[in-house]
């Protein structure tokens, strides 16, 4: 007997998942043993770039979540609700659930998991981080026998496309942006991708998966690439690093807590992150013994999504052949406590300022003279240019507790000869 899907949604992941799933020759032969029972959509007057019996398209997605015949619920409609109350009425009724949305899993992940484990079904999600790439099951199972200190990466393929144009084209942030919506990469609000939200929830779910507990979202600090300008880009291509948005989750040496954060970070071009460009996404997971691994690949688009997707279903069609009753603790999610997060105050990181200040002698002193004074030390200096009538500074510090660099930076706003502090970032 055929196992058969109910799939909510049938967007841009719904129905490259639908389109590989019509097309099994050549892959793995237990694609051949499911069905598309049901797919769910918002409007059955769309023109469809899929052929489905008109039985199989409807509406009514509860109606799916509840349906008996249904073994394994697909999740591709994205947002909150109804995914979380769909995701919960179809673990409840005992079915297993695949998702690609980071953005409920990171927000209701604690009840969605325990609610699975009280059924004794799965719910996998290795579409929700990454894109195609394998890093959701590899933190699970592959690498989970190594202690984790470091999972960092690009995990938000839109605003990587958009830096990468700015960088390579000098292009224009909106235009960029427009594109990328076109070619299927952004979330229906871009402000997800643009504001590092989408970045932040998947690094809280591979913090949760590298780092063995919950993570509170409201606890991972959080800036996007609104601010990120032509000029900084240019600044940065000179000292020699690239503008990455990066997610990072890293547990300090000398305490149990986690820093968790994301922004957009001036790179060294020698550093593994550096040439990812594009809609690309890399995620380098660090732990001991195994040193460092890149996962690299597609983040986003629809036949790289329809990969992971397809792949967990494949995972689901195992379990459901199998006879065994008790709960494989590979494939679930078993965390109960949450993660002790430091705040950004506490970080330790080099900073990149640029400083508008007016052309007099001596500025560049005043401004080492206030640095020092907070015990922030400058690795270098650079004064090229000008806007207008102002001078254009800017440093780049040694490692430095943030506290102590935003007191003097505090302090360098109030001194006479500063016009403005147009850009801060943080420095790998
Ligand atoms: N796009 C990517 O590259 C990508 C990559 C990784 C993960 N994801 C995640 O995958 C999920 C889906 O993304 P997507 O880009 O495929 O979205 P999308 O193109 O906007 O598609 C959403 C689909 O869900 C349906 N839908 C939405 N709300 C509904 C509702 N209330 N009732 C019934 N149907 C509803 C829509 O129906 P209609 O077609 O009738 O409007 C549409 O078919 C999201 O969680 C996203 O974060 C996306
Ligand atoms: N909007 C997301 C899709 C993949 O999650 C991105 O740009 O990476
Ligand atoms: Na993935």
């Amino acid at each position: 007997m055929g196992v058969k899907l109910g799939i909510l949604g049938l967007g841009t992941v719904g129905t490259g998942t639908v389109q590989l799933l019509q097309d099994v020759v050549g892959r793995n032969p237990l694609l051949q043993e499911i069905e598309i029972y049901r797919v769910g959509v918002r409007s059955l007057d769309k023109v469809r770039e899929v052929e489905l019996p008109s039985h199989v398209l409807t509406t009514d997605l509860e109606a799916i979540v509840n349906d008996r015949e249904v073994d394994i619920v697909v999740e591709l409609i994205g947002g909150l609700e109804p995914a979380r109350s769909l995701i919960l009425t179809a673990l409840k009724n005992g079915k297993h659930v695949v998702t690609a949305n980071k953005a409920a899993i990171a927000r209701f992940g604690a009840e969605i998991f325990t609610t699975a484990n009280q059924s004794g079904v799965y719910v996998l999600l290795e579409a929700a981080v990454g894109g195609g790439i394998p890093v959701i099951q590899p933190l699970k199972q592959s690498l989970s026998v190594n202690r984790i200190n470091t999972v960092s990466g690009i995990v938000n393929g839109t605003t990587n496309y958009i830096l990468t144009r700015m960088q390579t084209e000098g292009s224009n942030f909106s235009d960029v942006l427009a594109d990328a919506q076109r070619l299927g990469y952004a979330e229906a609000d871009p402000t997800a991708d643009v504001d590092g939200l989408d970045a932040a929830d998947k690094i809280a779910i591979l913090a949760s998966l590298g780092f063995g507990g919950r993570i509170n979202l409201e606890d991972v600090y959080c800036e996007g690439i609104r601010q990120v300008s032509k000029t900084d880009i240019t600044y940065a291509e000179k000292l020699g690093f690239v503008i990455k948005l990066l997610a990072i989750a890293k547990q300090y040496t000398d305490s149990s807590s986690l820093s968790v954060r994301v922004h957009p970070t001036l790179v060294p071009k020698t550093h593994p992150l550096a040439s990812i460009n594009g809609v690309y996404n890399a995620i380098l997971v660090e732990g001991e013994p195994i040193g460092q691994v890149m996962f690299f690949g597609p983040g986003a688009g629809a036949g790289a999504t329809a990969s992971a997707v397809t792949s967990d279903i494949l995972n689901l069609v195992a379990v459901l052949k199998t006879s065994t009753t008790q709960p494989n603790p590979l494939l679930i999610c078993g965390h109960q406590d949450y993660c002790q997060i430091s705040p950004i105050t506490e970080l330790v990181t080099r900073f990149y300022a640029r400083f508008l200040t007016k052309d007099q002698p001596g500025v560049i002193g005043k401004l080492g003279t206030c640095f020092g004074n907070y015990g922030v030390s400058l690795e270098s200096v650079v004064q090229t240019g000008f806007q207008g009538e102002l001078a254009e500074i800017v440093v780049v510090t040694h490692d430095v507790r943030e506290g102590d660099f935003r007191q003097a930076l505090a302090a360098i706003e109030n001194l006479e000869a500063i016009d403005s502090i147009p850009s801060l970032l943080r420095v790998l």
